[in-house]
């Protein structure tokens, strides 16, 4: 069998070790692996080739995606996603394997439902946003990232009696952002899901971190914070507010990148491998995860379900930890 490999959606930490774990089991069954280039996008424009284990050397320790990615707006429609069949048909490529985030997910879950393509969803992106599984690949490397970005400005921070925002990606989930607000040890998180009034919440947190003797102060805003304006914004409405001297830091896409973490390369392969195996099987619209450590599989249709959120008593956790 035929079997096609892509990465779509944002790239992440991990997506290599996936590709090469996919591509390797692929070959060790008889089956035929073949790249897909640029995501969905790469496969309406035919950009595809067969992909032998040896292409896959020396990408494990690799970030971003060999086979590159892409957002592809056109595959919201349904007579792009027909077309898109037919280039698979035409390859003779009967199944795929798609690494990415729930986005990839939804739009497999349409190539399977409309068009019969078998499909392998692989979670690959840093917000670590989808339903079903307690990691994506790229959340423990772009958490790690960010945890040692922000440690450089605590010395700042503390050296000057400072206050810092510092943003962390994640447009519609807190779940970087929370789970770095406890590893760096900050002393407030905004993010999405955080409850309406956490501008106030965070002011009156400030003040009395500062009545407890606190001069230095680092907030992690998400992208996607409740208040609504990402951290550039909230900065401005504090200094508005409170006349408070603060500095903005947006770690943006230095997240994104870099060497993948180990957990990150070893759920990449294990799940690469799993996802060729259960297609070998006959399987036909499932994406892997690891819940409690154990490797689960999911039907494809439960990423139409709604988004996990980072549990209220981890945001909690920050305050009380920052006392
Ligand atoms: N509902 C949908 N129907 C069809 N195709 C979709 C749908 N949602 C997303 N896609 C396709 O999947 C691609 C990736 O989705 P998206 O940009 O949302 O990233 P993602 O997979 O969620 O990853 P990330 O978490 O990194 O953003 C889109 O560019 C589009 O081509
Ligand atoms: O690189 P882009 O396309 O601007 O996407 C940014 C988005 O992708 C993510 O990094 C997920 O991959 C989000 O956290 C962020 O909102």
């Amino acid at each position: 069998m035929k079997i096609g490999v892509l990465t779509s959606g944002g790239d992440a930490p991990g997506m290599n070790a996936a590709i090469r774990a996919a591509v390797r089991q692929a070959d060790s069954l008889g089956h035929e692996a073949w790249g897909i280039y640029r995501g969905y996008q790469g496969l309406l424009d035919g950009d595809m080739e067969p992909l032998p284990s040896r292409a896959c050397a020396n990408i494990l320790q690799r970030g971003g995606t060999m086979l590159r990615t892409a957002r592809c707006k056109a595959f919201h429609d349904p007579d792009v996603r027909a077309k898109a069949a037919e280039k698979l048909k035409a390859a003779g490529i009967e199944a795929l394997v798609v690494i990415g985030g729930d986005g990839s997910f939804r739009a497999a879950e349409t190539l399977l439902r409309e068009h019969g393509v078998a499909c392998a969803g692989i979670p690959g992106t840093i917000d670590n946003d989808l339903p079903g599984t307690d990691r994506t690949l790229g959340f423990d490397t772009a958490l790690n990232t960010a945890v040692e970005a922000i440690d450089r400005i605590r010395d700042t921070a503390s050296s000057h009696g400072r206050l810092f925002l510092v943003e962390v990606m994640g447009r519609a989930s807190g779940m970087l952002a929370v789970h770095t607000a406890i590893a760096c040890g900050a002393e407030a998180v905004l993010y999405p899901e955080s409850p309406d009034d956490s501008y106030e919440a965070l002011v009156t947190q400030l003040e009395e971190n500062w009545k407890r003797g606190k001069r230095s102060s680092i907030v992690v805003v998400a992208e996607g914070d409740a208040v609504g304006g990402r951290a550039m914004a909230v900065g401005e409405r504090l200094k508005r507010d409170h006349e408070l001297d603060l500095r903005v830091v947006v770690l943006g896409h230095v997240q994104r990148g870099g060497s993948p973490s180990a957990l990150d390369r070893i759920w990449g392969s294990r799940w690469g491998s799993e996802a060729v195996r259960r297609l070998d099987r006959g399987e036909r619209g499932f994406y892997l995860g690891e819940v409690a450590g154990a490797l689960v599989a999911q039907p494809l249709s439960r990423i139409l379900e709604p988004q996990p959120v980072p549990p209220g008593d981890l945001g909690r956790l920050v305050a009380v930890l920052a006392r």
